[in-house]
């Protein structure tokens, strides 16, 4: 769906590319925050590296006193992260200016924009408060035609919010032009959901809720905080990794095949699985769990209790691990669970889609040992394929054992930020979030807030190291291998 334009302000002209040779420029708006040199810009040097995006002009900008030596540095040591030490990456470097300014003031924004030459992608690598506040400011000035917007997660901070902000950006450009980021949807094994699901016939006639007992959708990490209190402390795990990737996953795994791979096909798809999710049982209390880990140790590293961490605010009650449980109230899914959970600091990675089957409807007397259900794995990292399967193993061929099929892919040429970079370059929005699918993904989790917030779930505490909290949605069992 696009949204027209409505009443934007007269466009700001942009310096001719031809007469530079420059034939974009990226703006980034953030420029010495953390997420710019930690994700997006070792994104873009593995972009740049691939000769994708030839007379790329970058910019930096943000509040902090830098001048261009110091950014120059900046996106030097990020690009050499990633070994991405080419010709065409040194020449942006060269190239590559910061601009100190205030990026929710005018006047800023207009010297700003006065910078840039030829078609534009503004990258919003802010905290919610300021991004709307940046592009409200924006609004008022207009941007140059064709400008193309990447807004980083969380997309505002509550549906209302997020629905504002829909508003406002309508008033810029068009919704085709709004690259909403999850960097997941750039994640290769996450792509490969598509080829999975919809290249190969014998997957998609059994997921549905004739076949499947329920699915579960981990991304358990055993980092823990890494001084990123500023930001998590505040949106906590369910709005850090369930409200966005985790439902996006979701998405991919439960909708119905598209037409074609078009962004309008694909996000429609999107948003109507999302549109038909509710909370197991429609309770917060049923549906979901929340935990904060306290001090310990995980591989030989001692991690202090989350609440002592530098910057955190412990009667905030954050949570840093979160459980939801819904279902896709549609003819395919009705009645299957779908159970999705991450946190941080517990005892083993764990970033996967597991799709449990029902038992067999009949099983022939004589046979034994089938009594662990069928499995479909899909690893996010390392990216990795699994079926668990009951079949005859050494011994008595009617006593079955389940094995184990895997195959791993090796991780895709890009990593997940270059591919949502290379989609606002090429102008395709089909890898980002449509502005009413970001609004749904508040909808879903908005009751579990209000509902914690009231202190009708429980915070419990996990020993950093651990499995995580005692009373889970998600048994053990998802996880045997
Ligand atoms: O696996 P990746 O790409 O590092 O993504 C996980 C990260 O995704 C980010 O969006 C979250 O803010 C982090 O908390 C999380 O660790």
């Amino acid at each position: 769906m696009t949204t027209p334009a409505s009443s934007a302000p007269a466009a700001v002209p942009a310096e001719p590319a031809a007469a530079t040779g420059v034939r974009q420029t990226l703006l980034v708006l953030g420029a010495s925050g953390d997420l710019t040199g930690r994700l997006l810009l070792p994104g873009l040097g593995r972009l740049l590296a691939t000769g994708a995006v030839p007379g790329l002009r970058l910019i930096g900008s943000g509040m902090d006193g830098w001048d261009d030596e110091r950014w120059r540095r900046r996106v030097a040591d990020s690009f050499g992260t990633v070994g991405a030490v080419g010709p065409v990456e040194s020449e942006v470097i060269q190239q590559t200016r910061y601009v100190p300014a205030d990026v929710t003031r005018e006047e800023d924004l207009r010297s700003l924009l006065g910078c840039c030459t030829g078609p534009l992608v503004i990258f919003f690598a802010l905290p919610p408060l300021v991004t709307a506040r940046s592009a409200a400011a924006l609004a008022r000035i207009g941007v140059p035609p064709g400008t193309r917007l990447m807004l980083e997660k969380p997309f505002g901070v509550d549906r209302i919010s997020a629905r504002s902000l829909n508003e406002l950006l309508a008033t810029l450009v068009p919704e085709g032009q709004v690259h909403r980021i999850d960097h997941f949807l750039g994640k290769s094994t996450v792509l490969n959901l598509l080829g999975l699901r919809f290249a190969n016939r014998i997957f998609e006639p059994v997921l549905n809720s004739s076949h499947v007992a329920c699915v579960d959708i981990v991304f358990d990490e055993t980092l823990g905080l890494e001084g990123r209190a500023g930001y998590y402390d505040r949106a906590g795990a369910l709005v850090d990794m369930v409200q966005s990737h985790l439902l996006q996953v979701l998405a991919l795994l439960a909708m119905d095949p598209p037409p074609t791979l078009r962004a309008e096909e694909l996000r429609g798809r999107q948003a109507q699985v999302l549109r038909a999710t509710r909370l197991w049982h429609d309770d917060p209390a049923v549906a979901s769990r929340r935990g904060r880990y306290t001090a310990g140790e995980i591989d030989g590293r001692r991690l202090p209790n989350y609440a002592d961490e530098p910057g955190v605010d412990p009667a905030r009650g954050t949570e840093t691990l979160a459980e939801l449980a819904v279902t896709v109230d549609n003819w395919r899914w009705a009645g299957v669970p779908f159970r999705l959970r991450s946190g941080k600091a517990v005892d083993a990675v764990r970033k996967e889609a597991i799709i449990t089957f029902k038992q067999p409807t009949r099983v022939p007397d004589g046979l034994t040992g089938y009594e662990r259900p069928d499995r479909l794995r899909i690893g996010f990292g390392p990216d990795r394929l699994g079926l668990d399967l009951n079949i005859n193993g050494p011994g008595n061929p009617f006593e079955l054992e389940q094995a184990n099929l895997t195959a791993d892919f090796g991780p895709g040429d890009l990593p997940a930020y270059g591919e949502v970079l290379r989609g606002a370059f090429d102008g395709d929005p089909t890898l980002s979030v449509r502005g009413d699918v970001a609004e749904e993904c508040w909808r879903i989790v908005e009751p579990v807030l209000a509902a914690w917030k009231a202190g009708a779930v429980p915070l419990q505490e996990y020993r950093a190291g651990s499995a995580g909290p005692a009373d889970s949605l998600i048994g053990p069992v998802s996880h045997v291998r």
